[in-house]
């Protein structure tokens, strides 16, 4: 039996949509594989009354598939599913990783982001790489068509998951199908300012890439009280706030030293509109790990 611990990540981060990606230190998905005639699955942890037991509908079939690895596979749901925080990410990550090991399959880290991102195509309807790079890799990353970067960085960051539930599949409906050159250009300055942010370990830099005009207006609107908590968190010393993946948590980047306050600020906002939530104080840390 092999066991791989797949953290929770944030994709988009603002500017980076479809591209960006961090791994944070907690959450994580525990994923247990063992060699098997035919792929069954079992599920335990939180939100797992919602998600599939069906190989052909659960995030890690698809990487069985793809890794030709048949096997029993026990799931241990520390990310809660529609969260933002890429819950079905992680599993596909964890299984990848595991399988991987389980059959001797020989392949890269970064060989297994694209067969781990097939596992999203599954709930979404696209093979979007920025949650599964990092929950694998670790790091902030950079997923593209053309492969994969990953930096380590120290850079400090709070999520706030409100008791809402907003799909991937659903929050994909609502971007918009076009944009103004002039969104497209303030986009790609800031998605550069955070990238430097990122290798610089520099959080006011990074804060300051990750607005973005295109996306996330349109993403804000599924989530009640989100333009208060932003407003929030950044009276509370947030340098940066966006959407986390497609929601309905939302991450904020901050000075080490400013991570309570900020969660604080985030949770009695929400609270105002009458939302429960919680909040994870992380980092930008590592990916899956064979424990
Ligand atoms: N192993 C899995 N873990 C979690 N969700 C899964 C899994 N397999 C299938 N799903 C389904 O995927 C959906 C949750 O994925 P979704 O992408 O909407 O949320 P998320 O991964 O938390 O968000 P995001 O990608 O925005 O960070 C649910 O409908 C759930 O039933
Ligand atoms: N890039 C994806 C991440 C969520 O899975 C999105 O925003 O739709």
């Amino acid at each position: 039996m092999i066991t791989v611990r797949a953290p929770a990540t944030s994709a988009n981060l603002g500017s980076g949509f479809d591209v960006f990606g961090v791994a944070f230190d907690r959450p994580a998905d525990i994923i247990r594989v063992e060699r098997a005639e035919r792929t069954t699955i079992d599920i335990t942890g939180v939100g797992s009354q919602y998600i599939p037991t069906d190989p052909e509908k659960n995030t890690v079939g698809a990487v069985v598939e793809a890794l030709d690895a048949p096997a029993h596979i026990e799931i241990d749901k520390g990310v809660r599913p529609a969260s933002g925080l890429g819950s079905s990410a992680a599993s596909a990550a964890g299984a990848a990783v595991a399988l991987n090991e389980l059959y001797d399959r020989g392949l890269s880290r970064a060989e297994l982001v694209p067969i781990a991102a097939e596992g999203e195509a599954v709930v979404s309807g696209t093979a979007h790489a920025d949650n599964v790079a990092p929950s694998i890799l670790g790091g902030f990353t950079i997923a593209t068509a053309d492969g994969v970067e990953s930096v380590s960085t120290d850079i400090s960051l709070v999520a706030c998951l409100p008791e809402i539930a907003v799909s991937t599949r659903d929050a994909r409906r609502v971007v918009p199908e076009t944009a103004q050159m002039s969104e497209v250009v303030e986009t790609v300055g800031n998605a550069a300012t955070l990238t430097v942010g990122m290798c610089r370990g520099d959080p006011d830099l990074v804060g300051r890439g990750m607005d973005d005009p295109l996306v996330t207006p349109a993403r804000a609107e599924l989530i009640t009280g989100y333009d208060t908590v932003r407003e929030a968190a950044i009276d509370a010393g947030a340098t940066g706030v966006t959407v986390s993946g497609a929601g309905p948590s939302v991450l904020a980047v901050c000075h080490e030293g400013d991570r309570r306050a900020v969660g604080g600020a985030m949770l009695t906002a929400f609270d105002d509109h009458e939302v429960d939530a919680r909040v994870y104080q992380t980092q930008v840390s590592d990916g899956a790990t064979i424990l």
